[in-house]
């Protein structure tokens, strides 16, 4: 295939109505627990999500990134499993008066959305000394995150909800799934069709946490010291 000349082309000026419906995706993606549609995310859809999340920035462009696409009912039952063990771990380190409200909270959709997908770290993917790694290791970890979030906010603009599942002992996915110890299990994400979603955080729905405010977050340069934290405010319209 030809390559195109190495230098820049001009840059794209977006309309104000692509812009918006950018902004409005970005305000509309939720944290999916219990929304899922029993029915097959299309092959090309899939494809799409993918590819979003595989223009993603990385360190070097290194691209440490693997998708492990899980649509095994038993697998899935397996990774349910770890998440009960693991869950009932967690609710017992918060304080005696929060523990019944963690319980009541959902905090996994893995065997009702009908695809689960774990986002993998290849931490020896492009050599040992990665351009942009050099003095911070952790960066082809936070390259795999940016990945996530492109595959988030492209599920979303699909019609495709996804929840990241977090409570897990580690160990427990890398046998489940069978990764070496050399890469890394950076996110598991469940996906499925949505037809509902909370119109706000569900955690801030329910009562568990609010947003806080961006005001109160934004600092001119240098560390001020961070503000107290604030009432929630409504999740308003990034206009
Ligand atoms: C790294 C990471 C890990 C987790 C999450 C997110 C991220 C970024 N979130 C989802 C989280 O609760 C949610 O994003 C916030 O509550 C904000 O809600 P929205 O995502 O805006 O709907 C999440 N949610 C959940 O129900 N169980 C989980 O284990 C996790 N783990």
């Amino acid at each position: 295939m030809p390559l195109s000349p190495a230098r820049p082309v001009p840059a794209r000026i977006f309309t104000q109505a692509e812009r918006q419906a950018f902004y409005d995706i970005v305000a509309a993606r939720r944290d999916v627990r219990n929304e899922f549609e029993d029915r097959p995310i299309a092959e090309d859809v899939l494809k799409r999500i993918l590819a979003a999340a595989h223009a993603a920035p990385s360190v070097g462009f290194m691209q440490p990134w693997n998708f492990i696409l899980i649509r095994d009912p038993a697998r899935r039952q397996a990774v349910q499993a770890a998440f009960a063990v693991a869950n009932e771990e967690a609710a017992a380190m918060f304080p005696d008066e929060k523990q019944a409200a963690y319980r009541a909270l959902k905090l996994e959709g893995i065997t009702k959305a009908p695809l689960n997908i774990a986002v993998t770290c290849d931490r020896s993917r492009g050599g040992r000394v990665v351009l942009g790694r050099t003095h911070n290791r952790e960066m082809d970890i936070y390259s795999t995150v940016c990945a996530v979030q492109n595959l988030w906010l492209a599920a979303r603009a699909e019609g495709i909800g996804m929840g990241w599942v977090s409570i897990f002992r580690p160990e427990d996915l890398r046998r489940i799934l069978g990764v070496p110890d050399h890469v890394e299990i950076v996110a598991y994400l469940c996906l499925g069709h949505v037809s509902e979603l909370y119109d706000r955080p569900e955690l801030a729905a329910k009562g568990w946490r609010a947003r806080l405010e961006l005001e109160t977050l934004v600092m001119e340069e240098g560390w001020t010291g961070a503000a107290p934290e604030e009432e929630e405010d409504q999740s308003p319209a990034i206009r």
